[in-house]
């Protein structure tokens, strides 16, 4: 296959299966046959075009009478956004119409492909792609639109990678956040990265390990990390010398929690169990819930979100963070902590559920703490803290996250 082609090809089949049967990248299998730095590379391909379809589709707008079948269309954006991150228009192009005239349905429209393709600019700038309704209306009507374009400016930028480090471990070069986290620009392959086989370093979103800075834990205490794959919290608070117990209920997603203990020497007890129905054989002194959410916090990293969910799991998702919540309470010794975080940019599945929590629970106190780093805007009226993807915009931002600490009467 020519060069690049494979890639590109299977950028464009990731596309057809998110744009067009509402399937999450997560889920979808590598192409067969390709070596691994093409699977990386389709993969990032897919992404940056996710970041960029509604631009992208106004340009293309302008330069056809009628869409192409998604197959066709797929190519040519995947073309328009490689122009736009600065590939050689040439190349770019002739590798899409190469694509479009080998499928055999797509292969009459290689002519039309070819031409509107050459209409395009060389250095196409494209605008910022809005988020779908049922994600923007709550968040402008809590932050105002100012907030959101901000939120959604760098949405559309390729997040940086941020990894959290153990003292004294073998890490990559980069940028040391305020908050602790070691932020790289351009990072490629994270296994071939400095140290990655020694294990001193996992990767986190900065706005993440906050959760987990905000929990404060204590070398020698119990911790119950209650939904804890793939487990970069469990991992946190077993180098903090916690003695961690990392509870999830889905099995695929706990071998990665096993995996991940592996490779960094960590030592956690892991649970695999509904967190509804499992009872402690004793109390613990903290429990860090960080629920199951709508992941609207995460959508730099996950650009196929705003795809495929249509908001309409969030009722069933508020009200099974206040079930885990209420739970999770139980699970304390007097005068316990819990964290409660969610990925969420929504204030239902964040401050809404803290403010609800204690009017079911009296006794139960939000508490700030000292955190390092954390801005002094970041923090709510209500104590907890709010982390929006705008926030260090100019360093790359961070994922949305809400995170507030609890303490139960003693
Ligand atoms: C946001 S993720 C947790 C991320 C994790 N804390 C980390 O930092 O890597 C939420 C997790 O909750 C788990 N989960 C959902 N419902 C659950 C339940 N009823 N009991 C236990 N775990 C649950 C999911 O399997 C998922 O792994």
């Amino acid at each position: 296959m020519a060069e690049g082609l494979g890639a590109r090809a299977a950028a464009a089949a990731l596309l057809d299966a998110v744009l067009g049967e509402g399937r999450m990248l997560s889920e979808l299998p590598d192409a067969e046959g390709l070596a691994p730095g093409d699977r990386a590379r389709a993969r990032r391909l897919a992404e940056e075009v996710l970041r960029r379809v509604e631009p992208v589709d106004r340009l293309l707008g302008g330069l056809m009478r009628k869409a192409p079948p998604l197959p066709v269309l797929n190519l040519l954006r995947l073309a328009v956004v490689e122009m736009a991150l600065g590939a050689a228009p040439h190349g770019a192009v002739n590798a899409a119409v190469a694509l479009v005239r080998r499928g055999k349905r797509t292969q009459h429209l290689a002519g039309l492909a070819n031409a509107v393709l050459r209409a395009v600019p060389a250095n196409p700038v494209l605008g910022v792609q809005k988020l779908p309704r049922w994600m923007r209306q709550p968040m402008v009507h809590q932050w105002g639109r100012e907030v959101v374009a901000a939120i959604e400016a760098v949405q559309a930028l390729t997040p940086p990678l941020d990894l959290t480090v153990r003292p004294e471990a073998e890490a990559p070069e980069g940028e040391a956040l305020p908050t602790g986290s070691l932020r790289l620009a351009a990072p490629g392959q994270v296994s071939g990265l400095p140290g990655y086989a020694a294990g001193g370093w996992w990767v986190q979103d900065a706005a993440a390990a906050l959760a987990v800075r905000l929990l404060a834990p204590q070398p020698g205490e119990r911790v119950l990390d209650l939904c804890a794959a793939p487990g970069g919290k469990t991992m946190q608070l077993a180098a903090a010398g916690a003695r961690v117990t990392a509870l999830d209920i889905s099995p695929a997603r706990m071998a990665r929690v096993r995996e991940n203990l592996a490779r960094t020497g960590l030592a956690a007890e892991t649970v695999l169990a509904d967190a509804l129905d499992w009872q402690p054989e004793a109390p613990f002194d903290a429990v860090l819930l960080d629920a199951p959410c709508s992941a609207t916090g995460t959508v730099r990293r996950h650009p196929d979100l705003p795809f495929v969910k249509d908001g309409s799991e969030l009722p069933g998702l508020v009200e099974l963070q206040a079930r885990l919540l209420d739970r999770a309470l139980t699970m304390l010794r007097p005068g316990g902590r819990l964290v409660f975080a969610t990925c969420s940019l929504l204030s239902e599945e964040g401050e809404g559920q803290v403010s609800a929590a204690l009017e079911r629970h009296p006794g139960l106190a939000v508490e700030r703490a000292e955190v390092p780093g954390v801005e002094p805007g970041w923090w709510t009226e209500g104590g907890g803290l709010r982390l929006r993807p705008d926030h260090w915009a100019e360093k790359g931002g961070m994922d949305g996250f809400f995170i507030a600490r609890l303490r139960v009467a003693g």
